[in-house]
């Protein structure tokens, strides 16, 4: 039986571990600010962006959102990124994805200051993490928050085969990223993916990380006895409830560690964009900071 990853658990440590961060901070007279743009009025990321902005007050971050209607031009948002840019209050800047079709995501993206690049979308940024460099820079939020629950379960993924199913800017390319700098060989398979490949790899997978949006594409008769099982995936159904990438009846027994949807994957991703808004603030303002799992 697989035991359960409780990123619900791991994320409010985190939380936690923060909120000592900016509690440090404070006495410096510093206040980590993070700006939240968002465009439209797609309902899942209303929610997001509340809970984002609800977690960071919890923990000592000034969070503001910046609402337009889905019909807003690409120009006022830029033009807003140019002044959160040079902000001083703000740290930390992003931009909720997705955005309505007459704005050019990547384009946004790069509108923002790297150094207030908390998603690390910017292409320096990304640039940076695919050439494994060393020193300081954000990394995006998702991916980041899965490196944290495998540290945190126990999971040493140097040697490693892992497979990582997916392939977008948000996780799946940063999450190779991420594991190659830690050792893993990896297989980042997408939609192109010829299904016998696919079900070669993640047969001898150690770790298979989906990130698909495809509802039970992965069932525990293709996994490897005891791998390890990560699910990005969020579907909601028509009853209203909510699944993975991932038949988690059929994967639970197979695997030695699993992660739920939802509690899983989700809650890491914001407790993780908090931790990274506070490096920014600490790394603006010149101040060392602790690694936060030191202070739990
Ligand atoms: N600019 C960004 N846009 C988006 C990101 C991102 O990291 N940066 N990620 C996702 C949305 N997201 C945060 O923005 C996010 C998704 C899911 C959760 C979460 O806690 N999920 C819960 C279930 C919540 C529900 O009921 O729907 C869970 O899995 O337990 C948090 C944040 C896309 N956009």
């Amino acid at each position: 039986m697989g035991k359960l990853i409780d990123g619900k658990q791991i994320a409010k440590d985190l939380r936690a571990a923060v909120a000592v961060q900016t509690e440090k901070l404070a006495t410096q007279g510093i206040t980590p600010g993070l700006a939240v743009i968002l465009v439209g009025d797609d309902p899942a990321s209303e929610i997001y962006v509340r809970n984002k902005e609800r977690a960071a007050g919890k923990v000592g971050v000034n969070a503001q959102t910046i609402k337009y209607p889905a019909d807003a031009s690409e120009a006022e948002v830029l033009a807003k990124i140019a002044e959160l840019n040079a902000d001083d209050s703000v740290d930390a800047i992003l931009v909720q994805s997705p955005v309505p079709s007459q704005i050019d995501e990547h384009k946004v993206q790069e509108a923002i200051d790297p150094r207030k690049d908390v998603d690390g979308f910017h292409p320096e940024n990304i640039g940076r993490l695919y050439a494994n460099r060393e020193g300081y820079y954000p990394v995006a939020n998702t991916p980041r928050g899965i490196m944290t629950m495998l540290h945190h379960e126990g999971v040493d993924v140097a040697g490693k085969h892992v497979v990582v199913i997916g392939r977008s800017i948000l996780v799946g390319r940063p999450m190779a990223a991420l594991l190659q700098g830690a050792n893993a060989t990896v297989s980042l398979l997408h939609r192109y993916t010829p299904a016998s490949l696919t079900e070669l790899l993640v047969s001898e997978a150690d770790v298979v990380i989906v990130a698909t949006g495809v509802a039970g594409l992965i069932k525990g008769s293709e996994l490897k006895a005891g791998a390890v099982v990560i699910d990005v995936g969020i579907n909601r159904l028509e009853d209203g409830s909510l699944v993975g990438d991932v038949d988690f009846a059929s994967a639970e027994p197979v695997a030695s560690l699993i992660t739920p949807v939802p509690g899983g994957v989700g809650p890491m991703t914001i407790a993780t964009l908090l931790q990274t808004t506070v490096e920014l603030a600490a790394q603006h303002h010149g101040v060392a900071l602790e690694d936060p799992w030191q202070t739990i």
